[in-house]
């Protein structure tokens, strides 16, 4: 599928501070716009149905799945997440960039389908700051916490399969390496698109 906007995944266990990075990106800059996923778990602390997620039962979730109406779906942590068609196809299709914070997993069914997909993998400078920075959080149960961190040993191990790493220690940093990606990415794709328009027209291709 080629749109003339860019798509942009996000990985990391959780707690790695890829929501922090993509919002910061976001407010940034206004060509990339965020894709909102369904999950069947519950919200927590201000999450709202629509911002953070449509927040789904297990029931609509199904239905969704055998409607075809997502583009990737996973289990994660115990719950289903999915990126829907609805979220991501039409945006791209009017130019605008959109970026995905999902799991490997999503990750990788996203590039089997959009090959241009530029994979992003954010990883924590140590275990030791990845609970603390779940613990600091304070919106999971200890229970939810040990089992985000036993999850997050085999999604790093996933990590040298995206086309870019960003270890988030200093948070600036971080933020810079991820703006410096999506400029350089989104200038690389524009060019691609301009030559082959120009060839194409030059070689009489409809
Ligand atoms: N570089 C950083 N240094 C210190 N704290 C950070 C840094 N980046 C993010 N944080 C903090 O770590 C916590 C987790 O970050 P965030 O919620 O963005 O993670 P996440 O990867 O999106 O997690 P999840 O997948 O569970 O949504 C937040 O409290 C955030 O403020
Ligand atoms: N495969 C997908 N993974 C997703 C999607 N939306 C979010 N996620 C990932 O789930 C975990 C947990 O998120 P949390 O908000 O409960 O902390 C995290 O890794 C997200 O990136 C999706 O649409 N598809």
């Amino acid at each position: 599928m080629d749109y003339p906007g860019n798509l942009f995944v996000v990985a990391a266990p959780s707690g790695a501070g890829k929501s922090s990075l993509v919002k910061a990106l976001l407010e940034l800059d206004s060509r990339v716009q965020p894709s909102v996923s369904h999950t069947t778990r519950a919200p927590r602390g201000q999450e709202k149905h629509g911002r953070e997620y449509f927040f789904t039962s297990q029931q609509e979730f199904d239905a969704m799945v055998a409607a075809d109406a997502f583009v990737e779906w996973a289990h994660v942590h115990s719950q289903r997440y999915g990126t829907s068609k609805k979220a991501i196809e039409e945006r791209m299709a009017q130019g605008a960039d959109v970026i995905l914070e999902i799991d490997f997993q999503g990750a990788i069914q996203i590039k089997n389908i959009f090959s241009n997909a530029i994979c992003i993998f954010i990883l924590p400078p140590s275990w030791e700051e990845l609970r603390s920075r779940l613990e600091r959080r304070g919106e999971d149960a200890p229970d939810v916490i040990d089992m985000r961190m036993k999850n997050a040993q085999a999604e790093v191990s996933h990590a040298d399969k995206f086309d870019f790493v960003i270890i988030n220690e200093l948070f600036d940093r971080a933020l810079f390496d991820l703006k410096a990606i999506v400029h350089s990415q989104r200038l690389k794709f524009s060019a691609q698109r301009r030559a082959r328009a120009e060839t194409f027209k030059a070689l009489n291709i409809p």
